[in-house]
């Protein structure tokens, strides 16, 4: 299988400036590959560097050295760690999804449009995002009664859900999970692992970090532990 996501030597030093400068190296020599299809978790303790290399891929960590190749829905290759940012913009919203922890609440707009608005900003017909908000958030047990308010006055769980099925929705060829099932009942996070196997099924390329060993089992393709990659102060 031919990989469409490969990091290459990647590297990340925090340097925190407000501290007279002083640098925490992360990761070093980062280097793995995910095809169509499969689920890579990332393992390691907590410290280890695992969201600092996801948000490294979604380029919203700069990348100190190395590279992140993409195979991008027009084929061509793109290189996250040096890509201009427009065409890391460009790259969000044809090819890489990012689920985070946490639902990003926008005041005022119904569950409903929260997360068909994913689908349509991915180029997908809104009666068409409707019909797969519908679906997601009846698959994920969000009650109906809740799809026409603001998840603003939610609860952790559901507003997860709701962050779930926003990300899940669209096709995005390459699909990134920060604990996706953290504040999620053992129901819904089976209902998470069936949506991620759906989705490896579908060719998707997943990278995901999984507390919850059960979880982790159930997806992973393969899980490569992060502290192979530890950095050390210089
Ligand atoms: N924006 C940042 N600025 C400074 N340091 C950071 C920043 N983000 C992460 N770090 C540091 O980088 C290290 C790795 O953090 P990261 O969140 O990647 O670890 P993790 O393996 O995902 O941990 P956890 O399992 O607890 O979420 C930590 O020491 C953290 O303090």
């Amino acid at each position: 299988m031919t990989a469409i996501l490969k990091l290459h030597d990647v590297g990340k030093t925090f340097t925190m400036h407000l501290q007279g400068g002083l640098t925490i190296p992360v990761v070093s020599g980062v280097s793995l590959e995910v095809a169509a299809g499969e689920c890579v978790v990332l393992g390691g303790p907590s410290g280890a560097g695992k969201s600092s290399i996801l948000k490294m891929i979604y380029g919203n960590y700069r990348t100190d050295r190395g590279s992140i190749r993409v195979v991008a829905e027009t084929d061509e290759t793109v290189d996250i760690a040096s890509a201009a940012p427009r065409k890391v913009l460009a790259l969000r919203r044809t090819t890489i999804g990012y689920v985070s922890q946490f639902l990003r609440v926008i005041p005022r707009v119904p569950a409903l449009a929260v997360v068909a608005e994913a689908a349509t900003a991915f180029g997908i017909e809104p009666s068409e995002a409707e019909r797969r908000a519908r679906h997601l958030l009846t698959t994920l047990n969000v009650p109906e009664r809740l799809w026409s308010l603001p998840p603003a006055t939610f609860s952790g769980g559901e507003q997860q859900r709701v962050n779930i099925a926003r990300g899940f929705i669209a096709d995005h060829p390459i699909l990134l999970l920060d604990e996706p099932t953290a504040s999620l009942d053992a129901k819904n996070r089976a209902a998470v692992v069936d949506l991620i196997e759906t989705k490896k099924r579908n060719g998707t390329a997943i990278v995901g970090i999984f507390h919850d060993d059960d979880v982790r089992e159930r997806v992973a393709s393969r899980v490569v532990d992060v502290t192979a990659f530890a950095a050390r102060a210089a």
